[in-house]
Formats: C-alpha cells, sequence, structure tokens
C-alpha cells in the first residue's frame, strides 16, 4: 500500500518473467525516473504493448533490435501498426548467454533447450558444434525457458546468468552466443504525449510511407541528407496491405526540436511520406 498523499508510482511492464534481458533494460531505464516506476513483467511483447495502448500501464520497454541478430520484427510492426505509440527512451543491455541446467545435470542429459527466438538465433553455433542431437524449443522469453527448466519441463536454457540465479539453475557453460559485445537496444514506449525536452544528444524515429515509384524513398532520404541530418537506421517492414509495398523505420541523430529535425520532418509530412512521427528521445549510445 502506498501511503496516502504519496504520489502514485508509475507502472511500467516488460517482457518477462524476471530474468530476462528487458527487465535488465527497464531497470535501467527505470533508474533515471525521479519517481521510481512499478515494474511489471508481461507474458510476451504483445501483450507489453496491449497494456500500453490500454492505458493499464505507462510505459512499456521492448527489444528493439539486436547488433547479431537484427530486428525484432514483432517490436517493430507494433510501432508500425495498431494504435499509435511514442518512444520516450531507449537502453543499450549487453547480452550474454549462458547455458543453464539444474544442478547435477551434465551434457549427456541435456536433450531440449529452450530460449527466446532471438536467443537461439544467437547461440545456433554454439549448439549445433555441442548439442547437434538436441531439440531447439521456442519459449516466450529467455527467462520463461530458465523457469521451465526449473520446473523439469526442459533439459537447458539459452538465458542471461540472472535468469539462472532467480532460478536455482547453475551454468553448464558461458557465453555461448555468437558474439562476446552482443547488445540489443530496447525501447520506453508509450501512448503518445509531449515529447521530452531535448537533451543536448537525442535520436527521433519515423515511419515514412513511400509510393512504389522510381525515385520516391531517394527523395525522402535527400530531405534528411540535404538538412545536414545524420540518418542512423533504416529498416522496412511490410504495409501488410499490398505485396511489395513497404513502410520505412528511420532512426536519426535529433531532436523535433531542433531546427534542421523540425525541418526534416515537416518536409516529409508536407510531401505526404510521414506514416508516423514516434518520437525523440535521449539516445543511450552517446555516439
Ligand atoms: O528473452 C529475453 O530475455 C528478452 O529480453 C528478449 C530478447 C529479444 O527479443 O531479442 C532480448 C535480448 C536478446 O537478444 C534475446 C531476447
Amino acid at each position: 500500500m502506498q501511503p496516502t498523499g504519496s504520489p502514485q508510482r508509475p507502472q511500467w511492464t516488460y517482457l518477462g518473467p524476471e530474468g530476462t534481458f528487458t527487465e535488465q533494460a527497464a531497470q535501467a531505464l527505470a533508474s533515471g525516473e525521479s519517481l521510481a516506476p512499478q515494474l511489471i513483467p508481461a507474458t510476451d511483447l504483445s501483450a507489453a504493448v496491449a497494456a500500453v495502448r490500454s492505458g493499464s500501464v505507462q510505459r512499456a520497454v521492448v527489444p528493439l533490435e539486436n547488433s547479431v541478430e537484427g530486428a525484432v520484427a514483432l517490436a517493430q510492426d507494433e510501432l508500425i501498426h495498431g494504435g499509435d505509440l511514442q518512444i520516450y527512451g531507449e537502453a543499450y543491455v549487453a547480452v550474454r548467454f549462458e547455458l543453464l541446467v539444474r544442478p547435477g545435470t551434465d551434457a549427456a542429459q541435456v536433450r531440449r533447450i529452450g530460449s527466446h527466438p532471438h536467443g537461439h538465433a544467437q547461440v545456433r553455433d554454439y549448439l549445433a558444434a555441442h548439442f547437434p542431437q538436441a531439440e531447439a524449443v521456442v519459449t516466450t522469453s529467455t527467462a520463461a525457458a530458465a523457469q521451465a527448466v526449473a520446473a523439469g519441463e526442459l533439459d537447458a536454457a539459452a538465458a542471461a546468468a540472472i535468469a539462472g540465479r532467480r532460478n536455482g539453475l547453475t551454468a553448464l557453460a558461458g557465453d555461448i552466443g555468437l558474439s562476446s559485445d552482443a547488445v540489443t537496444r530496447f525501447a520506453l514506449v508509450g501512448s503518445p504525449g509531449p515529447v521530452p525536452p531535448p537533451s543536448g544528444n537525442d535520436r527521433t524515429s519515423l515511419v515514412a510511407h513511400v509510393p512504389n515509384q522510381p525515385g520516391t524513398l531517394l527523395a525522402v532520404l535527400a530531405e534528411i541528407a540535404d538538412r545536414g541530418v545524420n540518418l542512423t537506421r533504416l529498416e522496412s517492414r511490410p504495409t501488410r496491405e499490398v505485396m511489395g509495398e513497404y513502410l520505412f523505420l528511420l532512426d536519426a541523430d535529433g531532436h523535433v526540436d531542433q531546427p534542421a529535425m523540425a525541418a526534416t520532418v515537416a518536409a516529409l509530412r508536407g510531401r505526404g511520406s510521414l506514416f508516423r512521427f514516434l518520437g525523440s528521445y535521449p539516445k543511450a549510445d552517446r555516439r
């Protein structure tokens, strides 16, 4: 119970259960808040986003892209389709995988190994080399796989060390990912609202729609480049309407309150290419 008269703590959700990489991102983002949010695990990414859209929580933390496996398509699609969302912040989390088992399990007993699809993609080479006969079982998150191991439903999980500690598991092997330096970028999303003021090191995210005609994407990119705005990511996702028609997710350095970015956004809106403004927010990588 919160004492009467004290400010209500905001509620944030994240891809749970406890022990996911997303929880680590949520904790990092929450540590920057003056009023510590209450972190509530969600069963999957869509449930986390739905909780924001319904207003039952203020924010959701979702994985956007990984330095090894690339975009998290479902998160990109949630930003494009359905009710409008806005990005209020981002966090980078180092992604190190351990092969977690119940104490006493040896390698010969490992037949079913669980992880999130993005987790499996990052440990595929290790599993192929060391457990070629094992079945790769997809779970809703890496920590859900660790829970399933603790419950005896799986033999091993490729998950974060913290998921092992939370579930009483031990590591049969450590650092089993394709890259020891793998990083996942997470977004703090909410319903559309006031854009946070410029921090001096910001990113702006947009969704552009360009007709399938010669030069239309180039014209959008020229609006950005001609104003000296640095594009940091360009991702395409299907419109879900017509085969061969795409929406483009754009990330660029700068804040919509700054003249060059404001002019870029206005120009894209003017040519009918601005499908969604996803927000301006502080960059986490300081570059
Ligand atoms: O399952 C988790 O622990 C997550 O936080 C999800 C997720 C992802 O969606 O990419 C996050 C980081 C890792 O790259 C693997 C899985």
